[in-house]
């Protein structure tokens, strides 16, 4: 399996390369040059198959040589071992057609484990293998950064640095990314929003002097290594639902559209689709975007579900290189276009985008409406990322069941959930005493040649 960019002109690349590689040197992302199909008897055999297994069916054809059989089967048990539910990623019913996955279940409690705790045995697999050292850096609205340092904390050949919007993540994630106290890990508090972390993480994979002399890897849904870890879920819930035989939708809330373009993965390999619906908070450029074709940033404001302040939303490039009939040079161009504040979608990748994608939006009173209500209802306490996405579901029901990704534990978010419902949802235990860990950040300014200097003297490269 080859891997291709969206902007068309970096080198084609393997699986291990584009993984080790994150960004394509033409900025654009990986996506692989096919996408391969199961068969309905294919999909009808994943029934009743451990998570693990699934896994190892649906990821092995996009991995190639990189790993071996056994070992790729070896790194998936390792990944998935220290989730804390048997099914890893269960299904809740919260109406007669409507379904709850919790994908909040791993180390971190948020749904960036099933590909971070992945990625992080792939990429020490990898390593051991080439003798390199790399310098991960990565850009967080919170979930992402502490799956990342969970996953890298403690290794020998790896630094972590995370940037992180300086205070805009609850008080959870900060702890999360703040109290490790391994030496390769470093959190930056970056004076900015999420778009800027994100932004700043890119250029410096575009300024090639500074990506090769640091070894930069990327652990961001740019690594197509995180979306791919990501589609195994929606098999194992579609076919618990009864596909092939019987069509599921899924509404995902989203911000970076990472977890979403999983989903169309899926769709393309042959699962039983009907419709994947993108739930927005008050953040909606994605949901504007669909709705009228104009993908005009506005800047982000803060909300309840944090995670989702987004307004660059990065995997969108991968579902427009599609749209636009996998043609590079378009998809480099409205990217230089979104540079300037936003491009106008042509009404053919519309067109081809709505076959697919419907959306919808929450605003911050609606998202604590439907934690309460689906709270009295259920007894299911949401958190307000999985209760935009329960909103929106709730209004694109239709004659297919619906299955709504909650993607991350209520706890996390700890202030929503009580303005709700008067419930402060416990941390687990393992984390008790998250509260009284001693903290290490570094506040650092939205500028590029600062954050570099900073990464340079701590990694000495
Ligand atoms: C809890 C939570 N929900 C939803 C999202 C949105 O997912 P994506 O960025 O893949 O669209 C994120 C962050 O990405 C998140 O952390
Ligand atoms: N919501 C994310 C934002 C980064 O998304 P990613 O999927 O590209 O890593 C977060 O929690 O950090």
């Amino acid at each position: 399996m080859q891997y291709i960019s969206t902007r068309g002109t970096a080198p084609v690349l393997g699986f291990g390369e584009a993984m080790l590689t994150g960004l394509a040197r033409d900025g654009g992302l990986y996506v692989p040059e096919s996408v391969p199909a199961l068969s309905e008897s294919e999909i009808a055999a994943l029934a009743g198959l451990s998570y693990e297994e699934v896994a190892f069916r649906i990821m092995r054809p996009f991995v190639g040589e990189t790993f071996g059989d056994d070992e790729f089967r070896g790194l998936i048990a390792a990944a998935y071992e220290g989730f804390g539910h048997a099914a890893r990623a269960p299904l809740v019913q919260l109406g007669p057609n409507h379904f709850l996955l919790e994908l909040f279940h791993g180390p971190t409690l948020a749904f960036k484990d099933f590909a971070m705790q992945l990625i992080g045995q792939l990429f020490q697999a990898a390593l051991a293998k080439n003798g390199q050292r790399i310098t991960i850096v990565g850009a967080t609205s919170g979930d992402t950064g502490s799956a990342a340092i969970e996953a890298f904390r403690g290794l020998s050949n790896v630094d972590v640095f995370i940037l992180f919007p300086h205070g805009r993540v609850s008080e959870v994630q900060r702890r999360q990314m703040t109290t490790p106290s391994e030496p390769n890990v470093h959190a930056l508090a970056v004076d900015g929003d999420f778009d800027d972390c994100q932004a700043r993480l890119k250029d410096m994979f575009n300024d090639f002097a500074f990506r090769d002399a640091v070894g930069l890897a990327g652990v961001n849904s740019i690594n197509w290594a995180r979306v791919l870890a990501q589609v195994v879920y929606y098999f194992t819930s579609a076919v618990a639902l009864g596909a092939p035989h019987r069509e599921v939708s899924f509404t995902v809330p989203t911000g970076n559209f990472g977890d979403i373009f999983a989903g169309y993965i899926a769709r393309r390999m042959g699962l039983p689709i009907a419709r994947l619906v993108v739930a927005t908070n008050q953040n909606d450029i994605l949901h504007r975007a669909l709705s009228t074709g104009a993908y005009e940033t506005e800047g982000v404001t803060p909300s309840i579900s944090p995670s989702m302040d987004i307004q660059v939303s990065s995997n969108f490039e991968r579902a427009l290189f599609d749209a636009y009939g996998r043609d590079g040079a378009a998809v480099a161009a409205l990217m230089a276009e979104l540079k300037e504040g936003g491009f106008r979608i042509s009404e053919n990748a519309l067109g081809t985008l709505r076959a697919t994608f419907a959306s919808g939006r929450a605003s911050e009173e609606e998202t604590l409406a439907t934690i309460r209500a689906t709270h009295a209802a259920t007894g299911e306490l949401l958190c307000p990322h999985s209760a935009v996405g329960v909103k929106v579901a709730e209004e694109a029901l239709g004659p297919e069941p619906m299955i709504t990704l909650a993607t991350a534990h209520p706890a996390k978010f700890p202030d929503a959930v009580e303005a709700a419902t008067g419930l402060r949802p416990p941390l687990p235990a393992r984390m008790a005493d998250l509260f009284d860990r001693p903290e290490r950040v570094t506040r650092v300014p939205n500028d590029l040649s600062a954050l570099e200097t900073l990464i340079r003297e701590r990694t000495g490269r």
